[in-house]
């Protein structure tokens, strides 16, 4: 598959106090368009980092990143906004989501800062809010106000929705539904998915898997026969 995304020596650097810490270690990788990818590795490997960087929310010290031909890393601080605003969706452990808005209201509100975007009613139905859109976040469940967060990601028609630890915060079984509905995301609709987690078992589920250890990429794996995330064995 033609790659998407590129990392090319990618170097992240954050001082800490007098001393120097690469948490993102020399990293090359790449993502074909439609991936359903999962970003695995121990806690403090820089899963977190390689996502902020992918997403503009952070910048590299040295390396690029190429975004469907665009290099992120050589963008002014406008041209990263828009990109961040119109190119990328986020997905979080916590939704996020504004109490004092409806289900409706918190994906509606993205028109602010995006021109283009879907139809409201289409993206609260493919995620299966339609009967919940006039509730407040504190009348839904935890995995509901996920999908309230997936409806809001999608609704600018992102290139790339980026999860980081998307079922952080939910039981295991709901943490399946909402996992499945990712999955769709890149199946049905093509979307290129990256979800990072501690949930190794994932693996099975994705087309590719980038595991980092200490910043560095420690493997790259190809699955070809991916299956359905609820035929995973959790
Ligand atoms: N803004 C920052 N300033 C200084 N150090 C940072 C910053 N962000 C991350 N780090 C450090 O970089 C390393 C990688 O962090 P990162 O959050 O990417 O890891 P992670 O793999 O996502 O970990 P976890 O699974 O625990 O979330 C960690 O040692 C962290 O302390």
């Amino acid at each position: 598959m033609k790659s998407y995304i590129e990392f090319k020596k990618v170097n992240k650097e954050y001082k800490l106090g007098k001393n120097r810490f690469l948490a993102v270690n020399n990293i090359d990788f790449t993502i074909g368009k439609g991936e359903f990818v999962v970003v695995l590795g121990p806690s403090g490997a820089g899963k977190s980092t390689v996502l902020n960087l992918l997403g503009g929310m952070d910048t590299v010290t040295s390396g690029t990143i190429l975004v469907d031909g665009k290099d992120i890393t050589s963008c002014s601080d406008r041209e990263l906004t828009d990109y961040r605003a119109t190119d990328v969706g986020f997905i979080f452990q916590f939704y996020n989501l504004i109490p004092s808005l409806t289900v409706r209201e918190n994906v509606a509100l993205v028109k602010e800062i995006v021109k283009s975007t879907l139809d409201v009613e289409s993206v609260l139905e493919s995620v299966g809010l339609n009967d919940h859109r006039f509730q407040f976040p504190t009348q839904l469940s935890g995995g509901e106000q996920q999908r309230v967060s997936i409806a809001r990601a999608i609704f600018k028609n992102p290139k790339l929705l980026l999860c980081d630890e998307p079922t952080g915060a939910l039981d295991s079984d709901t943490g399946v539904v909402i996992l499945s509905l990712l999955q769709d995301m890149s199946r049905i609709e093509g979307r290129t998915v990256i979800i990072v987690t501690h949930n190794a078992i994932l693996a099975e589920a994705a087309d590719k898997v980038i595991k980092l250890k200490n910043g560095k990429v420690q493997e790259v794996i190809f699955n070809n026969n991916p299956i359905p995330v609820n035929e995973v064995n959790w």
